[in-house]
């Protein structure tokens, strides 16, 4: 990651700065392109503001509240300004989460009547004539469930954050707190107050993706508190790539807005790439690219943009290796084929499934993505899924400790985790012959795990519970008993099966899972590396492995017809597949600081070859065809 804020000062930066410490209104907007430094002037205005007004806020207890989409772009940031805890840097979610948190009483209500809505919503169906009945059946199954739940939630302690709704349990989960932030900041004036005193300074990056229910609470922050409080948009509405996000913001009355017209990131052959694609949006043009000094001049860096193109056959995986074999060979450059250093190489797929395939846990992401229920689906992607969780944070760490003979981190998990080595377990039993046995059972451990074991999950679940390596919960047990008891593996994925699915597959999967999310693979999803720059990017595109309906490239690139929808889309003037995935490959185009390099599987190369000319967004001589 290059350091932003030592970059040097733009007139935009010296504008934003008179703003900030203006007395009158210092609302603003800042919009640009690609690389064009709007997290740099963030994070400078951050800085700026602490040198300035650092001492005052912190004695009257206040803070700068950052705002950003994901916990990558967070990280970024808090990588450039440092764990001052001045900063409030957040993703939406989290700073929604740390505003609402202490009104428990009003959470407690909220979920009451979001209970009572769900329950109309199901009485509405069952009243409907034309409703099936299975429709129907399933209709009052959940009826009795939320009404269950309306009871229950008033033995709930404590609200919690998790990533799926839990009410029983007191789990909010993403879309709740979502709902819950901007309607307690819209709904009561004090919540205004409290915010703007507690952050006098608001910034929101990657505003283009904000909720609009949120980007409209702040506003209304704004609108009520115009002087004494800063609220700050920065974004770009080509890097829009969230259905639900607001796109352009408007300025209000009296909002500055400011533009950046340089792009600082991208090489030269990258910048004219980004430039055509976004011909075809908003017409921005950005000028300047990437330099660096040489014998103490800038010069421009030239780079690279190529694109691969390859038959989409049963054997994507080897060929996107050799690709990246024919990269290194071409450039003389090994960096292409990098596994580890995560500045050094991206590549970047449409969704997860992709790297799932690629990294050897397909089964995994199918059992716990498939028809699953939403904790289990989102909890794959950030591993917290109460499934995964044991393997991930005790399981796989201690086969790992034992294998790389960190006999200490070995003993910190077994002390933490298993029954045996509690102090009450302890008091009767001898000591050494104790630990033996442990080591003899993490040997077996290490064994069941290797790649070639041909245990399941649910054998190592059930080993670690037989031998009291773990304690599981009572959820926990009841499925390993599932897993004893299951005679034949699960043929179909339904909502009530993923777990056991999941108990089901090889336990070897776990380790490309546990590499993918603790980010020790060089893949990303197109969408998650929002904000992020990489010194090369590889842009995977393959419309049959990553079918989604929100994105097509296929369609973009004109070798799928559009849908009669899509059409009527495009006629209205609505934003269509085509727009979206636009914006996606341009976010994707957009991330290299040397080396750009767009592989894409196709039916057919000729044809997509033809297509990529049309575009012309790439030279014709960096179109490589492979068959
Ligand atoms: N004034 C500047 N002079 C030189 N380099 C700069 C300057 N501003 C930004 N950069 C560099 O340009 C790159 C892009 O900056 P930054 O990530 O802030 O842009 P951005 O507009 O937020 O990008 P995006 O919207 O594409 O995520 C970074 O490597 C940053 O260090």
């Amino acid at each position: 990651m290059t350091s932003r804020i030592s970059k040097p000062n733009t007139e935009t930066d010296t504008l934003l700065y008179q703003r900030l410490l203006s007395n009158g209104n210092r609302h603003f907007v800042m919009v640009a392109g690609a690389g064009s430094g709007k997290t740099t002037s963030l994070v400078k205005a951050l800085a700026q503001v602490e040198r300035i007004q650092g001492p005052a806020l912190r004695r009257n207890g206040q803070g700068i509240a950052c705002i950003t989409y994901t916990e990558v772009a967070v990280e970024e940031i808090r990588g450039d300004v440092g764990n001052d805890d001045l900063f409030h840097i957040s993703t939406i979610h989290s700073f929604l989460w740390a505003i609402i948190k202490p009104f428990q009483n009003n959470l407690r209500d909220w979920v009451r009547n979001r209970l009572q809505e769900k329950i109309s919503e199901e009485q509405t169906k069952i009243e409907k004539p034309r409703t099936r009945e299975e429709t129907r059946i399933r209709a009052a199954e959940n009826i009795e469930r939320y009404r269950r739940q309306l009871t229950e939630i008033d033995s709930v302690q404590t609200f919690r954050y998790g990533t799926g709704s839990d009410y029983s349990n007191g789990v909010l989960g993403h879309s709740d707190i979502l709902k819950i932030g901007p309607e307690f900041i819209a709904g009561h004036a004090l919540m205004k107050t409290v915010l703007a005193q507690r952050f006098p300074i608001i910034f929101v990056d990657e505003s283009q993706d904000t909720e609009p229910s949120f980007v409209n609470a702040l506003r209304q922050v704004a609108s009520a508190i115009p002087l004494g409080f800063c609220l700050g948009f920065f974004g770009d509405p080509v890097q829009k790539i969230y259905m639900q996000g607001a796109g352009r913001i408007l300025p209000e009355d009296g909002w500055k807005t400011l533009e950046k017209p340089e792009n600082f990131r991208c090489p030269q052959a990258v910048l004219r790439v980004i430039n055509r694609i976004r011909a075809e949006d908003d017409g921005l043009l950005q000028t300047r690219g990437r330099h660096i000094t040489v014998d103490g001049s800038e010069v421009p860096v030239e780079g690279s943009a190529r694109v691969l193109i390859l038959p989409a056959d049963d054997r994507r995986q080897e060929r996107l290796e050799e690709a990246r074999c024919w990269l290194a060979d071409q450039d003389g450059d090994e960096a292409w084929l990098e596994q580890d250093d995560e500045d050094a190489l991206r590549m970047l797929v449409l969704v997860h499934r992709m790297a799932a395939n690629r990294l050897g846990f397909p089964n995994l992401y199918s059992a716990l993505n498939d028809r699953s229920p939403e904790n289990l689906s989102s909890g794959l992607i950030d591993g917290t899924a109460w499934v995964a969780r044991p393997f991930i944070s005790y399981i796989l760490p201690l086969v790992l400790a034992r294998h790389e003979r960190r006999e200490f981190e070995l003993m910190r998990l077994l002390r933490r985790h298993c029954p045996r080595l509690q102090p009450e377990a302890m008091a009767f039993g001898h000591a050494v012959g104790l630990l033996n046995d442990l080591q003899e059972q993490v040997d077996d451990l290490v064994a069941m795990l290797q790649n070639d074991s041909n245990e399941r999950i649910g054998d190592i679940a059930r080993f670690m519970k037989d031998n009291d390596l773990m304690e599981f919960d009572e959820r926990y047990i009841k499925l390993i008993n599932a897993y004893a008891e299951a005679a034949n593996p699960v043929a179909e994925p339904a909502p009530n099966n993923s777990a056991l699915r999941f108990m089901q597959c090889q336990a070897s999967e776990l380790w490309g899972y546990r590499n993918y999310i603790e980010k020790l693979s060089p893949f990303s999803t197109q969408q998650g590396i929002k904000g992020a720059e990489f010194e090369k990017v590889i842009v995977v595109v393959d419309d049959q492995e990553g079918r989604t309906n929100t994105f097509s490239y296929g369609k973009y690139f004109g070798v799928t017809e559009p849908s009669d929808r899509d059409l009527s889309n495009l006629e209205a003037g609505k934003d269509s597949v085509i727009d979206r995935t636009r914006r996606l490959f341009y976010v994707c185009c957009s991330r290299a600081l040397s080396d750009l390099a767009v592989v894409i599987f196709a039916d057919d190369t000729a044809q997509m070859r033809d297509a990529m000319l049309e575009k012309a967004f790439f030279e014709p001589e960096q179109l490589h065809v492979f068959n």
